[in-house]
């Protein structure tokens, strides 16, 4: 998979290069590249907002600065992209998002900045290629680039290769429709506090049914929405009894 971010603060992006996802790009498993808009203004002032039309309080990204610089990066690579542009009026990303991307040859991310970017970029974009205008989440940034550093990762570590145990990726919160139980690890106490006699039973039966308990258990008490939205067979008996 190739990835492209446009942004105006390309220093944001350097946590891509770290750790985990840094040794993927390293091993070849994922290509990303990011790019500075201001490289595609003309002026001397490298404007790339302007006010709104309408009025209103802030600026608005100027049309044909990100037209430029969206046919410039796309002409880079033949490989077919899809254009994602965060913002906060976006439809949720979630898991399934991640997973569905997780497929794609390529994602070419737009940040925008200030009150965002003019809608025709959006709207000229998805005449040629799919586009998806996402939210991570029912709170206000500043600015696209957080919100790509987050969907890079959550799509990156779902690549053959990224994550050192793919079990993990598939056993994910989310993926089962619940959320992760209580993990634990030595020292057997800690602070007055133990783990869990069945951890430690060797018996992988009730372990998993223990787990399982608690995942419902918590996703009962934080995510009720989750378990509302499960499909009927997802639930068995057992989870029924709990
Ligand atoms: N989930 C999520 C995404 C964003 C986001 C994404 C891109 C941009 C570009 C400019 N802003 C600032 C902004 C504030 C208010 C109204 C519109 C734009 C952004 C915010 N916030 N929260």
């Amino acid at each position: 998979m190739r990835i492209d971010v446009v942004t105006i603060f390309p220093g944001y992006l350097a946590p891509l290069r770290e750790a985990l996802l840094g040794r993927a790009i390293e091993a070849g498993l994922v290509e990303v590249a990011v790019h500075d808009l201001r490289d595609w203004t003309h002026d001397v002032h490298q404007a790339v907002d302007d006010a709104p039309y309408g009025g209103g309080p802030g600026m608005v990204m100027k049309p044909q600065v990100w037209g430029e610089a969206l046919d410039a990066v796309l002409a880079a690579d033949e490989r077919p992209a899809r254009l994602v542009v965060p913002t906060p009026a976006g439809r949720p990303f979630r898991q399934s998002t991640a997973q569905a991307w997780a497929g794609e040859q390529r994602l070419v991310f737009a940040c925008g900045r200030y009150e965002g970017i003019d809608q025709r970029v959006v709207d000229e974009a998805a005449a040629r290629m799919p586009v998806d205008e996402v939210s991570i989440g029912d709170y206000v940034l500043v600015g696209g680039e957080v919100a790509v550093l987050v969907m890079v990762e959550a799509v990156a570590r779902l690549l053959p290769g990224v994550l050192g145990n793919p079990v993990s990726a598939e056993q994910d919160s989310f993926s089962d429709g619940l959320l992760e139980g209580p993990a634990y690890t030595r020292p057997l106490t800690w602070r007055g506090l133990s783990v869990p006699e069945v951890l430690r039973s060797g018996h992988h039966g009730a372990i998993a049914r223990w787990r399982r308990d608690r995942a419902l258990e918590r996703t009962a008490d934080r995510r009720p929405d989750l378990l509302a939205a499960l499909p009927a067979d997802a639930l068995d008996a057992a989870d029924r009894a709990f």
